[in-house]
């Protein structure tokens, strides 16, 4: 008799990571680079150059998001999570595996490139060009980006060089002009973690809602309380290789039960 399915998942996939592998290549100092035949034979040996190291920093990992959910990269320094980020938004190439999207992956980096001899006002117009928003959505979204920031709580810190704020004002700033779009997929490499209770709050309820417009949303922290918070989901990462997936309450526990995670 043939198989029937009993059960149809009805949940649209966002990105699909399969069997990822993500290795930098170092370039040490001082390196002697030899002849051309020595070249040749590193090429078709596949041996790495002299004074060149590898770091494998993304090991085979694979996992499906769907819209509308939110997912939390938990794991300790170096542990890969900014690397996976990374390659999902197309940044950083893949050495093995294959990533496939819905749309083009917004990645919301605490280094996201704005200009810091910039003001705040142009660094918005700057970055909402960059996301692809026009002057007049910009225009119209302008009041809300810098309410939304709380730059201004304290004084007309918008009209100040970007490199007057301190580290949190401008993490505020970026996720502030990222959250202005609506995101088919959203990552954020640790710009919540840098505000204070309000903008947390503010931040958490904006994830909400774009999520409820289907869109999908990662969430790199050290916080687990912003991961429980914010995450229906999380991924644990350990040494690059995917130690655990599923449920944030159940990911976080067993990530503080194994020690790694930071008191
Ligand atoms: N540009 C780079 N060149 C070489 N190695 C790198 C580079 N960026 C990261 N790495 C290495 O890749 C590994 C993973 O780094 P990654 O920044 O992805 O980790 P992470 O989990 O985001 O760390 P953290 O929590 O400290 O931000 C580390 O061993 C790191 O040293």
């Amino acid at each position: 008799m043939a198989d029937t399915p009993t059960h149809t998942d009805t949940r649209v996939p966002t990105v699909i990571a399969d069997g990822v592998h993500v290795i930098y290549k170092v370039h040490g100092a001082g390196a002697r680079r030899g002849g051309a035949t020595a070249a040749l034979s590193r090429i078709f040996c596949r041996r790495t150059a002299p004074g060149m190291s590898e770091v494998h920093a993304v090991k085979g990992v694979s996992f499906t998001a769907y819209e509308g959910e939110a997912i939390g990269l938990i794991g300790s320094n170096g542990s890969g999570k900014s690397t996976l980020l990374r390659a999902i938004a197309g940044l950083q190439p893949v050495a093995r595996g294959r990533i496939f999207s819905h749309g083009q992956p917004s990645l919301l980096g605490v280094n996201a490139a704005l200009m810091n001899d910039l003001t705040g006002e142009r660094n918005v117009i700057l970055g909402g060009l960059a996301m692809g928003m026009t002057r007049q959505q910009i225009h119209e979204r302008y009041d809300g980006i810098v309410d939304f920031s709380g730059i201004n709580d304290k004084g007309d810190f918008i009209s100040l060089p970007m490199r007057t704020y301190s580290s949190g004002m401008g993490a505020r700033l970026r996720f502030s002009i990222a959250a202005a779009k609506d995101h088919d997929v959203l990552m954020i490499d640790e710009a919540l973690a840098t505000g204070d209770a309000a903008f947390q709050r503010r931040s958490q309820a904006r994830i909400a809602e774009l999520r409820e417009r289907a869109g999908t949303v990662f969430l790199v922290s050290h916080s687990l309380h912003t991961v429980r918070e914010t995450c229906d989901r999380a991924i644990w990462l350990d040494s690059g290789v995917l130690r655990m997936d599923g449920p944030a309450p159940e990911v976080c526990a067993a990530y503080e039960d194994s020690g790694r995670a930071a008191a």
